[in-house]
């Protein structure tokens, strides 16, 4: 018997990269444009992160970390008058504090654990619903979707990103300080560049894009020129 007629490829665009080069805008953008649905993995790792610190479950602790990662409590809940997606752990609201830089931090090092990323695997991969998803992440297209058909790696220099995040946490009132932003964007490329799991690599066949010097319209355009190509029927025109 021939399978292969069975398989049919995902709606799926991949859109990995470093803190603030943009992969959230443009996944919103992508996802409106398209009607489709939207994974922010970085929001498990965000809550994974938060929950930890709530156990006093040290951040570094394997076995306690997966076990966490495993049974965590998490929900989703639409803010009618904000329209975003806040996630709730145990019953708690974290909308206040799951964007802050400690939650990012928190994020990256309990991100490092291979059995906390597997425990994480199956929940992100249920967030496929037709008529498609845009996945934003840093192992969406190499480890998450490896099918997936389109894949973006969208990239920026450490220093324009802190000043994106700065100018994008001064507009929301939150105080912040550019050096050590930029501090702490290094410390976290240096940790998902490097660990031995899901290290933040292009995946093959991956659009590469530096966004440093371009509006977020030029990075749309072209990225939909080049999911265009693989996915005609959807993109074309
Ligand atoms: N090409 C761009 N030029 C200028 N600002 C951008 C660009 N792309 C994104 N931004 C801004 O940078 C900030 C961080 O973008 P975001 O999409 O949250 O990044 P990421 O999801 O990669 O961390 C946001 O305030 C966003 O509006
Ligand atoms: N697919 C993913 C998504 C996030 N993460 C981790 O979670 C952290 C926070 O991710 P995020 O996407 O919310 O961060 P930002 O790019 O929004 O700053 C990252 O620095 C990674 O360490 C990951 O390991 N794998």
């Amino acid at each position: 018997m021939n399978n292969t007629a069975n398989i049919v490829t995902p709606n799926i665009i991949t859109v990995d990269g470093p803190s603030g080069a943009g992969k959230g805008t443009l996944s919103l953008l992508l996802a409106d444009k398209l009607g489709w649905h939207i994974l922010d993995s970085g929001v498990l790792y965000r809550v994974l992160g938060v929950a930890a610190l709530k156990h006093h479950i040290a951040l570094d602790d394997e076995l306690k970390v997966a076990q966490l990662a495993r049974h965590l409590d998490i929900d989703f809940k639409l803010n009618p008058s904000s329209q975003e997606v806040e996630p709730v752990l145990e019953g708690d609201n974290l909308a206040g504090l799951i964007r802050t830089d400690d939650a990012g931090q928190a994020a990256s090092k309990v991100a490092v654990i291979p059995a906390a990323r597997e425990a994480l695997l199956e929940r992100q991969r249920e967030f496929y619903r037709l008529p498609g998803l845009v996945a934003d992440g840093r192992d969406m297209g190499t480890v998450v979707f490896p099918d997936a058909p389109v894949k973006i790696f969208l990239t920026a220099s450490a220093e324009r990103r802190a000043e994106r995040r700065y100018k994008q946490l001064k507009n929301k009132g939150v105080d912040a300080n550019m050096r050590a932003l930029l501090d702490s964007i290094k410390a976290r490329d240096e940790r998902d560049r490097t660990r031995p799991v899901a290290p933040l690599v292009p995946a093959n066949g991956a659009f590469i894009i530096d966004s440093s010097e371009l509006t977020i319209t030029e990075v749309l355009t072209q990225v939909l020129e080049f999911s265009a190509k693989s996915m005609p029927e959807i993109l074309a025109g």
